[in-house]
């Protein structure tokens, strides 16, 4: 038995909801005169009704060893107030504005609890910026540089090889790859699940319609009864500097980078400079990286904030903190940055990567009563509902915490608030991954957050360096920190720094959501395999213990 949650999270569960799909071929956008609302109409068959039980029998799914069919959720809970209900004259229940995760996911559990939905989107394909200028590419791209940084220390082959730098968009290759594998995944689901996704730029006439830039100066019009605005982010790009010069880049457009640099600056010391400063140090390029604060990423575990300043600087980065730009010169082949303190830095090219902001400013959103902030976001309440009543948001355009991974959540509960749900909760814990080279990621409280709130806690530590897998791989630097209360053993926080730590991260959170079992001695008295990067917890939560008395 799949369990709700389950098939939202995959999408994948086939043939099982009633809305008729209007762009089968992949995410590409149905051409207007396919898509009026007249036709829509007649081809989109209304038949909430059909899924009207808790449990549906999905005709793909057969049990493999008695031939039996396979139950799965309809999505729906006993409880759940649906949107049919309300008796409305919209032409949808709900319509998605982007196609990223979050508009995914809203439009999944949307599809999922019988709405008839439909996503809009300027991009001819899904997936949103996550897949095509954010996560993806940046992590595929990591991961080029990070097998070719082990394949240069390798000696068996560093003798034979010459070594060759390469510039940042051929080792995309295989990012793009992955972008049009996750493309087409993606594209699948939406498919599977008969959601219409319409090609467009949106923006709203009122509450309850939305106009559609489907080509140049070419408009659609939709009704609807509800809406999520899930349009995500871009990086802020303030107006000191032309982003139009060849070596003035940011996050979006250094994918494209067809030249190679010895130097570069990175401004900004946040997830997305300290993660490109990784990657360009990989490369073998000289990185100056700019902090206008004064520790990197100083939301961290001071400790492993302080491990990764040390790596950085071992492999040539320098880390300039407490700096303002003043002014940027540019030239044909080299970039001056002014900074406030009176420092110049000469560079070959410069990374802007000093936060993101909301798309919301095409939204036409004085037209529904809403304001964005000077960021570009939403303010929403603890349903994602915006300050009107039927328009709710999710992901990146309302801020905290800018996370694929949050992203997709909030849409999905946003969505099963919008439909009544009983047991929608809004996001809340969510643990950080930060792809640099080694990787960092922690969930729960930090030392300091701990000490400020005077919790008795204890620190219990495991260094990866002492662990037979990590010796077998070759991770020399890493280590797990679990930090507990010294009375109760309740674990209160895991950080850790490391290469699979974003991954290593997910044993420490299953045991924190346990509320029962949440204690240290969970990985005492629990056999892990062996060798393995997670007997760092037994390590440390021993190490942990010896310092209880
Ligand atoms: C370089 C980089 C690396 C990242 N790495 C990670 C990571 O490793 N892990 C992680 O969890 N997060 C990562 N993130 C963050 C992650 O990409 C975002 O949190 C995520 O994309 C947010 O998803 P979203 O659905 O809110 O919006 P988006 O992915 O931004 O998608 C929004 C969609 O809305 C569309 N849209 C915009 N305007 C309109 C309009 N008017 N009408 C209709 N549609 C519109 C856009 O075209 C886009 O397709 C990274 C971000 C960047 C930039
Ligand atoms: N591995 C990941 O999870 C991952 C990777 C990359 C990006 N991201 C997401 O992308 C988002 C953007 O990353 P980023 O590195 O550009 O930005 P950031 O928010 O991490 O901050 C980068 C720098 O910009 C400054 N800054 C941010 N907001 C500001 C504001 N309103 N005014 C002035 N300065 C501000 C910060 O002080 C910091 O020095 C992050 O929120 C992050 O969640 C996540």
């Amino acid at each position: 038995m799949v369990s709700k949650s389950a098939s939202d999270e995959t999408n994948d569960t086939g043939k099982d909801i009633h809305t008729e799909v209007s762009n089968k071929s992949s995410g590409h956008v149905p051409s207007p005169e396919h898509t009026e609302g007249k036709n829509k109409k007649e081809k989109i068959e209304q038949t909430h009704e059909q899924v009207t039980d808790d449990v549906m029998h999905h005709p793909d799914l057969v049990n493999p060893l008695d031939d039996t069919r396979i139950d799965i959720k309809s999505g729906f809970t006993k409880d759940s107030r649906r949107l049919k209900s309300d008796d409305h004259e919209y032409e949808y229940d709900a319509v998605v504005l982007g196609a990223g995760p979050a508009g995914e996911a809203a439009a999944m559990k949307l599809t999922k609890s019988g709405k008839r939905v439909v996503v809009v989107d300027p991009r001819d394909q899904v997936g949103g910026n996550s897949t095509h200028v954010g996560t993806i590419p940046s992590k595929a791209l990591r991961q080029s540089v990070f097998n070719l940084i082990n394949f240069r220390r390798d000696p068996m082959f560093t003798k034979a090889m010459e070594y060759k730098q390469v510039p940042l968009n051929e080792v995309l290759a295989k990012a793009r790859q992955v972008i049009r594998r996750q493309v087409s995944t993606h594209t699948r689901f939406y498919e599977r699940n008969r959601i219409e996704v319409i090609q467009g730029w949106a923006s709203f006439i009122d509450a309850h319609t939305l106009r559609i830039e489907v080509d140049e100066n070419v408009y659609e019009t939709i009704t609807f009864n509800k809406a999520i605005i899930t349009v995500g982010s871009r990086p802020y790009r303030p107006e000191i500097l032309d982003f139009n010069h060849p070596r003035v880049f940011d996050s979006d457009k250094i994918l494209q980078m067809d030249y190679v640099v010895k130097k570069i600056i990175i401004y900004g010391a946040g997830v997305i400079g300290c993660e490109y400063a990784s990657i360009f140090t990989g490369l073998g390029y000289k990185v100056d990286l700019i902090n206008n604060q004064d520790q990197l990423l100083n939301y961290l575990d001071s400790e492993i904030s302080d491990a990764i300043a040390h790596d950085f600087r071992q492999f040539g980065v320098l880390i300039r903190s407490n700096e303002e730009i003043d002014h940027l010169e540019t030239h044909d082949d080299y970039v001056v940055l002014h900074l406030k303190s009176g420092k110049r830095i000469k560079s070959d090219a410069i990374l802007w990567s000093n936060g993101r902001s909301g798309n919301t400013e095409g939204l036409n959103l004085e037209a529904i009563g809403l304001k964005a902030n000077g960021r570009g976001q939403l303010k929403v309440d603890d349903t994602y509902c915006t300050d009107v009543d039927n328009i709710y948001a999710a992901g990146d355009v309302i801020g905290w915490p800018s996370l694929a991974s949050a992203a997709y959540d909030q849409g999905r509960c946003a969505a099963a608030f919008m439909v009544g749900d009983s047991d929608a909760e809004p996001v809340s814990s969510v643990p950080t991954g930060i792809y640099t080279i080694p990787e960092i990621s922690c969930i729960g409280k930090t030392e300091q957050e701990l000490t400020d709130e005077k919790v008795p806690y204890e620190v219990g530590q495991a260094f990866f360096k002492h662990l037979a897998r990590a010796q077998i791989i070759g991770e020399r630097s890493g280590v797990l920190k679990i930090l507990f209360h010294r009375d109760t053993l309740e674990i209160l926080g895991i950080h850790c720094y490391g290469n699979h730590a974003s991954e290593i991260i997910h044993i420490g959170q299953a045991v924190m959501k346990c509320k029962s079992n949440n204690t240290l001695e969970y990985f005492v008295n629990t056999t892990f395999n062996y060798p393995t990067m997670a007997e760092a917890y037994r390590v440390a939560a021993l190490n942990g213990l010896n310092r209880v008395f």
